[in-house]
């Protein structure tokens, strides 16, 4: 069994009368990249505040490495990207880096979190004269100070170019390598797809899917099978394997948790059948299906 890094366990918490996070129970192992996936609003920088220490949860347990994240020692092996940092405008980035260097008793060294974080060149500048992606990259090296064992990464990308984004990508999958755990939240589902060993989804304040991105995607949407066939829409919505089909000019687009099952039937009621297309959900339709309004009855 892999070591467990950080868990909430059976947490809810409110802020006044409103639940923002209903009994949720979440682990983070040793060396795994979670990606927190959830519509604005749905309890995801409150996980990380409660796992970070910064609140107390309103009932059951938050706990990093086996101890409360509060504890000094703890707080060392971790490090953290907040969407909510301010930095001074008028402290130069090289200044700011170093002063949170002091913070850890064995940090990462200076040269090494510039080149990690993509510091080069913008060191010597004042934060406040930063572009909106160059500051997330001194917030990048400033998590990284402390040499963390785990990270939190909010938003860790947001308003970076592509080049800086992969760099990023590329330093998470390191630190995954090093036997690190990552908690990333993030609004690119291309990121989380790209990055995540395990995706976790939250809506209104509770899990509602947990899994690979390959199960999120597998489990929830189904396959689409695109062709030209002289069976009709009416008629395939019939079959029991059948989510959806639907028309899109001459191809007929079906939806299915069982797609081996579907086109064996579709191409034995249908010799004709062409243009064949079976592809895999993006995580895209299975976010959208995951955290789609309850209906009002
Ligand atoms: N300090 C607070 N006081 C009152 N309500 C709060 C507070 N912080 C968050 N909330 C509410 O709790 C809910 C969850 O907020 P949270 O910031 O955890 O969501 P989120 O998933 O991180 O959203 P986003 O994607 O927009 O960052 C929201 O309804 C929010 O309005």
């Amino acid at each position: 069994m892999q070591d467990v890094a950080a868990e909430l366990v059976g947490v809810t918490q409110r802020y006044g009368q409103h639940v923002a996070l209903r009994d949720v129970s979440l682990t983070l192992r040793r060396g795994e990249v979670v990606a927190l996936l959830g519509p604005n609003g749905a309890g995801k920088t409150t996980a990380v505040k409660l796992l970070l220490g910064l609140l107390q949860p309103t009932t059951g347990v938050a706990k990093v490495f086996g101890a409360s994240p509060k504890v000094a020692q703890t707080r060392m092996r971790m490090g953290a990207m907040l969407q909510v940092s301010k930095v001074p405008d008028t402290v130069k980035a090289r200044e700011y880096v170093e002063l949170f260097r002091c913070y850890y008793p064995k940090p990462m060294a200076y040269d090494e979190i510039v080149q990690r974080a993509g510091l080069k060149g913008i060191e010597n500048k004042l934060l406040g004269s930063l572009s909106g992606g160059q500051r997330q990259r001194v917030l990048f090296g400033l998590a990284m100070c402390g040499d963390p064992d785990l990270i939190f990464l909010d938003e860790p990308t947001l308003g970076m170019d592509i080049e800086a984004r992969h760099a990023v990508w590329a330093e998470v999958r390191r630190m995954r390598d090093a036997g690190k755990t990552v908690l990333l939240t993030t609004h690119y589902l291309e990121e989380a797809d790209s990055l995540a060993d395990r995706i976790v989804v939250i809506r209104t304040g509770e899990i509602v899917a947990e899994g690979t991105p390959r199960e999120i995607k597998g489990n929830v949407a189904g396959r689409k099978i695109k062709c030209v066939t002289r069976l009709s829409v009416a008629e395939l919505k019939r079959w029991p394997a059948v989510t959806e089909a639907e028309m899109h000019d001459t191809v007929t687009v079906v939806t299915t948790l069982a797609a081996e099952e579907v086109l064996r039937r579709m191409l034995a009621e249908d010799a004709s059948l062409s243009g064949l297309e079976v592809s895999s959900p993006a995580l895209e339709d299975a976010f959208l299906a995951l955290t789609a309004e309850k209906e009002v009855l």
